[in-house]
Formats: structure tokens, C-alpha cells, sequence
């Protein structure tokens, strides 16, 4: 499984080693080597390493990042259901994808490597790094194993369940609304991606349109149907939920609307009592535990609501866990 990464401190100098390899990978800040040399140097490792470390000591755990500890406990409670060996790897930061890879590899009689990139929607930010990079250690290293890589399994009916059931606890409470709040995606990563050049974000509907040979890259098309197939296994009213997007950085357009600026609304139009579930996330992160469930409880009740409440990621629920050992058979 491979995950995303975390800075090995909350730390400033260790955030911004972090920041520097995630944020000078071309797939995340699509642009020509020298102008993203130059946003990363000039706007973002001047002053953001240093507000990141901070948010991220609110949430470090004892054992250190919670999406590294969550995922370590993850890969655990799958080791513990499958008879194949199971490794965690993440895209920046350690462990590393190579690090992990070469591990498995050292056992002469594995000729197969699973790779699940465990993010349910597709982005090159995410999936198509990931998996080059797998490529690119395979072949760095001419490593005779055969690649099957898990596809984007944002509407996989056992997911969905999974997602829902993990999920219960929540919807069983009283509440007035639930924010889906997916990460955001500037639109030119979507728009560029479409071989029609005619479809995505074209329209406001478009990613209800049946157009399969787009959505198949269409990050927006496959959030509003996790959205939509998780509204129907959970039987909710169509007023009582909305999608909006958070982690907004620069200056370019990203998908809307914006997590903070639902909430704000919500809590004026009278909602009281919110969930907010993350559903781009299969482990708690950062950007779940202090974006959300701190910052944007402090959004919401400054604009009058009362409470803001985090439906946690899957992490290790028995629920994901089954999931994933199903698709470790061969
Ligand atoms: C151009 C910038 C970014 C794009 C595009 C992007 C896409 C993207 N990211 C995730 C998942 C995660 N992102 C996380 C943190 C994070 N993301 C960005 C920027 C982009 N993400 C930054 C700068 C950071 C670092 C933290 C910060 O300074 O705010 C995390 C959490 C990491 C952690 O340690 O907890 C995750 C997970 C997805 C799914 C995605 C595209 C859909
Ligand atoms: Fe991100
Ligand atoms: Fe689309």
C-alpha cells in the first residue's frame, strides 16, 4: 500500500524537507521545472514549513505523524488477515515507495506486487505519482516482478460500504448537515486531462453527463458519485448533505466550493450541528484533524453554529480492512 507521506517532526526545517520533495514533484505543482523552482523557493518554503510545523503539533500523536501511525496500523490489521506479506510506503518522506519495494523484492520467490495507491478518487497528484514511481524502481533496480496496480475505487460497491458502516456511529447522531469536504484540485488538472477537451468543468453538470472515457480522469465526476453512491447505501435526504473542497494553496482556480465557505453558510442559513466527513482520505491526516476538525470548527461556530463534528477516516475499521484483504486474492 502506499500512502501520501508526512514530515518526519512537526518541526520547521523537517517540514520544509518535506514540502520541498512533495511540492517540486512536477505531477503536484504542474509547471516548467524553473517556474516551480521558482513559486516553491520565492512563496512557499519562505514562510509555510513554519505554519505547517505548527499545525502539525496540534495533532502529532506519541508515535509520531497520525497519517504514518494510522497507516502503520492499518497495514497491521491487514498483515493480520492475509497470508501474503504486506508492506506501507509512502510517496514522500519514509518510508519510501524504493525503500518498501526492495524489501518485498528480497524474496526471490514473489513474482507479483499488489500496489494500492490508497486514494479512491484518480489525480496525477496522487495515483499517477505513485504508480510512476513504483515504475520507476522497478526498472532503476531491473527487478523481474510484474506490476498489478488497484485502480481509483471511489465507486466500488464494497468500499462504499465500508465508508458507510465506518461511518454509522455518526449518521446515527442528531444533526442538521453533512459537508463531504474532498481535498481540492486546482481545475487545470482536471481540464487537461480531458482528451475532448469539450467536457470537464465545461458546464456545471458535466460530471453528471455519461461520459465514461472522461470521467475515468475526471477527479470532480468521481467525488460526486462517492458522494452520490454513499447518500444512497446510507439513505440520505438530498437537502441534508453538500460537497465542497478544502487545502486550497496558491493562486490558481480550484475546484469549489470551499470547505470554510460551506460551513460559514451552513452556520448562517441556522445549522447547528454539522458532520464532516473527508472521503478523499482513507487515513486521518493533517488536513482532517487540524484543517477540519479544529479550523474549521472555529470557522463554523464563529459564523453562530454550535458544533462541528469529524467523521474519522477509515483507517484501520475491520469494514476497510476486509475490503482490502478480498483484493489480495490472487
Ligand atoms: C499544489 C498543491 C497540492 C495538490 C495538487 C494536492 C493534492 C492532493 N493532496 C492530497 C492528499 C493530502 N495532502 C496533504 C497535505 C498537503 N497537500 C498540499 C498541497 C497539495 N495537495 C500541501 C502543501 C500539504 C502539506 C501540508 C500543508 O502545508 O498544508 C495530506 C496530509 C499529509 C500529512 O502529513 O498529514 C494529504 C493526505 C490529495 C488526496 C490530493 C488530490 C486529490
Ligand atoms: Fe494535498
Ligand atoms: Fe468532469
Amino acid at each position: 500500500m502506499a500512502n501520501l507521506g508526512s514530515p518526519d517532526a512537526p518541526v520547521t526545517p523537517a517540514v520544509r524537507r518535506y514540502l520541498h520533495q512533495f511540492l517540486m514533484d512536477p505531477y503536484v505543482i504542474q509547471l516548467p521545472w524553473p517556474l516551480r523552482k521558482a513559486i516553491v523557493s520565492l512563496f512557499v518554503l519562505p514562510t509555510r514549513p513554519k505554519a505547517s510545523a505548527e499545525a502539525y503539533q496540534s495533532v502529532w500523536m506519541e508515535q509520531g505523524s497520525p497519517l504514518i501511525v494510522l497507516s502503520e496500523k492499518l497495514k497491521a490489521a491487514l498483515k493480520a488477515k492475509v497470508d501474503v506479506p504486506v508492506e506501507m510506503a509512502m510517496r514522500y518522506g519514509k518510508p519510501s515507495i524504493e525503500e518498501k519495494i526492495l524489501t518485498l523484492t528480497a524474496d526471490k520467490e514473489i513474482t507479483e506486487l499488489l500496489y494500492i495507491p490508497l486514494y479512491p478518487h484518480f489525480a496525477d497528484s496522487t495515483v499517477t505519482t505513485s504508480v510512476e514511481e513504483a515504475k520507476r524502481v522497478i526498472k532503476k533496480h531491473r527487478l523481474d516482478i510484474q506490476l498489478r496496480t488497484v485502480e481509483p475505487f471511489y465507486d466500488n460497491p464494497d468500499y462504499i460500504e465500508a465508508l458507510v458502516k465506518s461511518a454509522e456511529p455518526y449518521l446515527e447522531q442528531d444533526y442538521d448537515h453533512i459537508v463531504f469536504s474532498y481535498h481540492g484540485l486546482p481545475e487545470s488538472h482536471i481540464t487537461k486531462l480531458d482528451a475532448t477537451g469539450e467536457h470537464c468543468l465545461k458546464q456545471q453538470n458535466c460530471c453528471q453527463l455519461n461520459k465514461p472515457e472522461v470521467h475515468k480522469t475526471c477527479y470532480r465526476h468521481q467525488v460526486m458519485r462517492t458522494t452520490q453512491c454513499f447518500a444512497l447505501q446510507a439513505g440520505l435526504a438530498e437537502n441534508r448533505y453538500s460537497v465542497a473542497f478544502q487545502s486550497r494553496l496558491g493562486r490558481a482556480k480550484w475546484l469549489g466550493p470551499n470547505t470554510e465557505d460551506r460551513l460559514e453558510e451552513l452556520a448562517q442559513a441556522g445549522a447547528k450541528k454539522v458532520l464532516v466527513i473527508c472521503p478523499a482520505f482513507v487515513t486521518d491526516c493533517l488536513e482532517t484533524l487540524e484543517e477540519i476538525a479544529i479550523r474549521g470548527e472555529e470557522v463554523f461556530k464563529q459564523a453562530g453554529g454550535h458544533s462541528l463534528s469529524l467523521i474519522p477516516c477509515m483507517n484501520d475499521h475491520p469494514a476497510w480492512v476486509d475490503v482490502l484483504a478480498d483484493w489480495c486474492q490472487p
